[in-house]
């Protein structure tokens, strides 16, 4: 397993080292001792599983309250997955990091407390995994806009098929935020 720390601090690409033998494949994908030696002391304690169609965009999603980290993965097809720092106090406030995790690659990201995380379907179609660090709170969720030009992300699809919700996603400069990274 190797961890490579993105441009934005706390959030990791994680590769996999893989087996490959006669039956087919065994990797690890989540080792509490390494993902500890490597800064990621997650303590995860929910687990979700989503299929969508290509052209698909979830997000961008974060919980005012209760923020999780989410260690994601695709395991089906492929999908451009983003972090987006929320933290005020963090010399990357607004900046963005995007990946591209496939059941091929096999990589995964790790997208720390105080990020908006979000990802679109680039594949006919795809099934993510992730873990979080806390639980679903609804009424703490919000969605920022995913085309906010503030942002400037740099989706790979057109006109993504989105939730009512992420629909009406809020700008970064309306939106409420993390003051302070040490309350995370
Ligand atoms: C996220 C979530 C949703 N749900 C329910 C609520 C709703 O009826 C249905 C679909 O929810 P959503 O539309 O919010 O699903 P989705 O747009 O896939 O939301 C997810 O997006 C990605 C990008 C994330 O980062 C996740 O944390 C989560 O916010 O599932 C749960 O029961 N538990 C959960 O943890």
């Amino acid at each position: 397993m190797e961890f490579r720390e993105t441009a934005l601090s706390g959030m990791y690409l994680i590769l996999p080292r893989v087996f490959e033998d006669p039956r087919g494949f065994f990797m690890e994908t989540y080792h509490q001792a390494k993902f500890a030696a490597a800064g990621i002391p997650a303590d995860f304690v929910q687990d979700n599983h989503s299929r969508s169609g290509r052209g698909t965009l979830r997000g961008l999603h974060y919980q005012i309250q209760h923020a999780q980290g989410k260690l994601v993965r695709c395991v089906r097809g492929e999908i451009y997955d983003v972090g987006v720092d929320l933290r005020r106090d963090s010399p990357t406030f607004g900046q963005s990091v995007g990946e591209i995790l496939s059941e091929e690659n096999k990589r995964q990201l790790y997208v720390p407390p105080g990020f908006a995380h979000g990802f679109c379907v680039v594949s006919e179609i795809a099934e993510v995994t992730y873990k979080c660090t806390d639980l679903y709170h609804p009424e703490y969720e919000r969605s920022l806009l995913w085309n906010d030009p503030q942002l400037g992300l740099e989706w790979p699809i057109k006109d993504p098929t989105l939730s009512p919700k992420d629909e009406a996603g809020i700008l970064l400069a309306d939106a409420e935020c993390y003051e302070s990274s040490s309350d995370l």
